[in-house]
């Protein structure tokens, strides 16, 4: 087989049947990923392959930062102001060393599926691909809201502070018709969470400013947020997401809340007690406001993130300067507060994702504790196991993930695949999945273990792809039919 051809990652006829019949021509929803809704408004071309694919400022992919420095790339030719030729020469010259890592993959696919080329990318034929990327970038087709229309993306979910004015979300929903696609903000308040960030005042500060609401306590605060979800769920917005790099479940009074935040405004020392006891205050009452607006509560846990003090403080986060979390009873923690939240029925619409997959089975099983809305009314997959993160989004993390939700809850549910992107040329990672779940049915099918029935496991593959994501996360519920 030559490199990404188009039975790629296909092994059985099966596979290639629900990939090239069903799951390929099936519109996006890319409910998770970092993109720039200011570069999507402002639509303007990317100068170079490089700005697009590695770095442009503040936005640039990490996955490929952390390749390159394991390739000895000096830092001036990944994030630094070195030439940005000599960027993407580094950049060949790393990915030639990068078979078998899913980047190897994904650059090639995106070369094939955005400009064509057809080649390995080396250190050979990078002045080749640059001159004709570059071409190409120049053209209309190329501008940010043609990568995401040509690329049949339906709706694309930011990632932004509660605190964020969502000027461009509000610019782009009234241009939504005509770009045929939405642009939705996703509320990530992990700032919030920072009780003993020595910013965390100035930071709630400019809280009160934008929700209009003064937060003398843990219920003003609450009252600040949700006048927030009022605010996102205005502009379309149905997600939150969390980035619980820990979390240890600390149930405590109103009074004990309201003092762990006095201390955490005045910058005074915290207890990890403390931390905790404000922290489940905190993600309890964004759980009862998710339940409260219908809106689906994500949950990105057991991450070590910024490991590397020197860089952190001269890159900041999303560095790539961050592994895998190592908190062993992060499902056990997760559980004390399911169990807490369904006591009093609000549980929202959950996506669980760990970074640490040794969690992925404790909760798979958990979420299945809980369901329906609490009066009898069942709700189709309320939890959901989230698809492979991270340094899982491989073939083999990919396939770990569906088996688990195959063998735990059930699969056909399932809202499918993200892009988690800061990039417009990581669509193809929808494609690299969807090729993943066909040959998965495919190969329960050469087992016996699936009916060799392609209509049936068809509507399966087309549902994961996007129907199941158009019917849970409630994006498109307010559009006239
Ligand atoms: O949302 C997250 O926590 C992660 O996506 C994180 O932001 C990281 O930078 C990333 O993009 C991993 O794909």
């Amino acid at each position: 087989m030559t490199l990404i051809d188009k039975d790629f990652l296909l092994t059985n006829d099966m596979a290639k049947k629900l990939f090239h019949n069903h799951a390929e021509g099936m519109p996006i929803i890319d409910y998770h990923c970092h993109l720039d809704p200011k570069e999507i408004y402002e639509n303007k071309n990317y100068p170079n392959l490089t700005r697009i694919w590695i770095n442009d400022g503040s936005f640039g992919d990490h996955y490929k930062w952390r390749l390159m420095r394991a390739n000895g790339v000096p830092e001036d030719l990944i994030t630094g102001d070195g030439d940005e030729y000599q960027k993407l020469v580094a950049w060949a010259g790393t990915i030639e060393k990068a078979v078998g890592n899913p980047l190897f993959e994904w650059t090639h696919l995106e070369l094939q599926r955005f400009f064509g080329i057809k080649d390995q990318f080396t250190t050979k034929n990078v002045k080749e691909v640059w001159d004709k990327a570059n071409a190409l970038l120049a053209t209309d087709d190329f501008k940010p809201r043609n990568l995401i229309k040509n690329s049949n993306v339906k709706a694309v979910c930011t990632t932004d502070d509660p605190a964020s004015d969502l000027k461009y979300h509000k610019l782009l929903k009234d241009e939504e018709k005509e770009n045929g696609f939405k642009v939705l903000p996703a509320m990530r308040p992990d700032k919030a969470f920072n009780i003993a960030a020595d910013s965390f005042d100035e930071y709630l500060k400019g809280f009160e400013d934008v929700s209009g609401v003064k937060i003398t306590d843990f219920a003003s605060l609450t009252k600040a947020f949700e006048q927030r979800f009022e605010y996102f769920t205005s502009l379309g917005g149905r997600l939150s997401d969390h980035g619980l790099n820990s979390f240890h479940f600390a149930k405590a009074s109103e009074a004990e809340v309201d003092a762990v935040l006095a201390k955490g405004r005045q910058n005074e020392q915290l207890t990890d007690h403390e931390i905790d006891i404000y922290s489940t205050a905190l993600i309890e009452a964004l759980m009862r406001l998710n339940h409260k607006f219908n809106w689906t509560m994500q949950f990105h846990v057991n991450a070590l993130r910024n490991q590397n003090g020197p860089m952190y403080k001269q890159l900041g986060a999303d560095a790539g300067l961050d592994s895998m979390g190592t908190q062993p009873d992060m499902a056990a923690q997760l559980m004390n507060l399911l169990r807490d939240m369904q006591n009093e029925n609000s549980i929202p619409r959950t996506i669980l994702y760990s970074l640490n997959p040794n969690d992925w089975m404790q909760l798979a099983t958990g979420m299945g504790d809980f369901y329906g809305d609490g009066t009898g009314k069942g709700i189709e997959q309320k939890l959901q196991l989230g698809c492979a993160w991270w340094f899982n989004d491989t073939r083999e993390g990919m396939e770990e993930q569906l088996r688990i939700m195959a063998q735990q809850s059930l699969l056909p549910n399932f809202v499918g695949m993200l892009t988690d992107s800061r990039s417009f040329l990581s669509y193809p990672r929808h494609e690299y999945f969807r090729r993943v779940l066909c040959n998965f049915f495919g190969e329960l099918v050469e087992r016996g273990q699936a009916p060799d029935d392609e209509e049936y496991l068809g509507k399966i593959v087309e549902d994961i792809s996007y129907n199941n994501a158009y019917n849970y996360f409630k994006f498109f519920e307010n559009d006239e039919k």
